[in-house]
């Protein structure tokens, strides 16, 4: 397992060409950008955790059947600080640094509850977002990091804080069909309150502006007041239909004043972390007119998610599918120390990723009976049970167990929607196969190879696609048998079966999230 999560990756800014087997579509022109975690010693000093390793940005560029690969460090103030000092000085998610740079004890942490969050790392290592022609590494703290798709070149650093008062924001935006993004982040303790703040960066920014930058047109739309000032919750994505933004507050929450004194408390950002199995999980679902969190109480029992899949309404309901945990083992077993040759043994206490439904009535009538179930959806086994208090206790459907890193034909966002291209967990949280699931039969179809690591499966429709599975999937291969080259895979997403696969002669490393770039979406034309 070390081999595939502890090692440094070397990085080849050059663009190295691919053996291709099988033919590439001709259609298929443009970039797959991914980002993840690629370097984890510097120098002598170790990182604790695999969401710590420095962003290690690759690309696979498709042109006229020809496929490319590169890969650079971003080049982040964390990256350099780091490799100047020959050591890890900045503190990340599981790692802890000291000294670090950033945390001045005398100018930050005796000052007013809001001045008490810490300056955050920009080492921007979990997706790519794209605002107008504008490419974005992303992770969840108040930095993100410009790049150049083409070269992957690291440029300004942007403090979202300049354009919204957040201090975290997740990396997984939505897009409306205009390009605009739609993304959430929470405020902690500002004016003494703490809040889930929705916000908007548009595609475009007015004619005639010089310096032409989305950000600086951001919009906050609305915002949900969090359950409790020092505790707000923790979240990596959320969902969109057409009129409501689907948000989920769920009890894994973030200490605020464990995280004000964790640097002095030589703790790390994780241990601020804690799942409360006896707290309740709150659905909000946000009027996108008229920008209000419906009023009713919905709820489910104890869970924690990172992913959501896709949200959609239907006959008055909102339905939402979602990968769920019983508890918050994910983030333990991403210790390093547990991904080493115990693997197996350390993964059997982890909890199963299993994509559930929720589905939620939004009118019921006032003679409702108490107890009764309010899902009128003939299709599901979710309820939504009317209590005593005007609540809404809700309980979902298992649609597939063991699938995590879920992507769908984005055209069908907000919409309603038959699958999830995902990775295959079956008994460890690191994927082993790519899954094709059909809500509505469950019925599925598997990708697998022997030493074959897959990466999140992302879909690219065909020019002129008719049904939602009309188009390739494109996922990176690591593998662990040192005779066999890792290669970028491409799918039939209809079939399973495969197109073709481009071997590249280099080491890749396990990555978390990215994006396809269509050649018509990038600035300039060139390699
Ligand atoms: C540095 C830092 C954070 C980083 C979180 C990260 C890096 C999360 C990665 C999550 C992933 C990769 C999930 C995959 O499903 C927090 C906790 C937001 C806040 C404190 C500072
Ligand atoms: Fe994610």
């Amino acid at each position: 397992m070390e081999v595939i999560f502890g090692r440094n990756i070397e990085e080849h800014p050059e663009p190295i060409k691919a053996q291709v087997k099988g033919e590439i579509p001709s259609w298929l022109q443009g970039i797959l950008l991914r980002n993840g975690p690629g370097m984890h010693t510097v120098g002598e000093t170790r990182y604790n955790h695999w969401f710590d390793g420095l962003a290690l940005i690759h690309s696979f560029t498709f042109k006229n059947g020809e496929v490319y690969y590169r890969s650079k460090y971003l080049r982040s103030d964390t990256y350099n600080s780091n490799i100047e000092a020959n050591r890890i000085v900045v503190s990340e998610f599981g790692t802890m640094a000291y000294p670090d740079p950033c945390k001045n004890i005398f100018s930050k942490a005796f000052c007013y509850l809001s001045h008490i969050i810490p300056e955050f790392t920009d080492n921007c290592l979990i997706n790519i977002m794209k605002t107008g022609d504008e490419f974005y590494a992303t992770s969840e703290t108040n930095f993100i990091r410009k790049i150049n798709p083409q070269t992957l070149e690291t440029l300004e650093k942007v403090d979202y804080t300049k354009y919204v008062a957040v201090n975290l924001a997740t990396a997984h935006p939505h897009y409306d069909s205009a390009g605009n993004v739609l993304n959430m982040g929470t405020s902690i303790a500002g004016k003494g309150k703490t809040k889930y703040v929705v916000f908007k960066i548009p595609s475009s920014v007015p004619e005639g502006e010089k310096k032409k930058s989305c950000l600086k047109h951001l919009e906050v739309m609305c915002s949900v007041p969090s359950r409790s000032l020092l505790h707000p919750s923790y979240y990596h994505s959320f969902g969109v239909t057409e009129n409501y933004i689907v948000f989920i507050e769920q009890p894994f929450k973030l200490d605020i004043p464990k995280l004000a004194t964790a640097y002095f408390r030589g703790v790390n950002w994780a241990s601020c972390l804690s799942f409360h199995k006896d707290n309740k999980t709150w659905f909000h679902f946000i009027d996108k007119k008229t920008k209000k969190d419906i009023s009713t109480t919905f709820y489910t029992d104890a869970m924690v998610l990172f992913h959501h899949v896709n949200a959609y309404e239907e006959d008055g309901q909102i339905i939402f599918d979602v990968i769920c945990y019983a508890d918050s083992s994910l983030y333990e077993m991403f210790y390093l120390k547990y991904l080493n040759a115990e693997f197996e043994e350390n993964t059997k206490h982890f909890s199963l990723p299993t994509c559930k439904r929720f589905v939620v009535p939004l009118q019921w009538g006032k003679d409702a009976e108490i107890g009764s179930n309010l899902v009128r959806l003939p299709s599901t086994t979710a309820t939504a049970l009317k209590e005593n208090d005007g609540s809404i206790y809700c309980q979902p459907e298992t649609i597939y167990e063991g699938i995590e890193l879920p992507r769908i034909n984005y055209d069908y966002n907000g919409k309603k929607y038959r699958y999830i291209f995902a990775a295959g967990v079956q008994w460890s949280p690191v994927p082993t196969q790519i899954v094709k699931v059909d809500v509505l039969t469950k019925k599925c179809l598997t990708w697998r190879e022997e030493h074959c690591w897959p990466a999140e499966p992302t879909f690219v429709p065909y020019p002129h696609a008719k049904e939602e599975d009309d188009g390739i999937i494109l996922s990176s291969i690591v593998t662990s048998d040192p005779r066999k080259a890792p290669f970028l895979l491409i799918l039939d997403a209809k079939t399973f079966t495969e197109v073709a696969r481009a071997t590249v002669d280099v080491e890749l490393h396990l990555d978390l999230h990215g994006m396809f770039v269509p050649k018509k979406d990038l600035k300039s034309q060139e390699d």
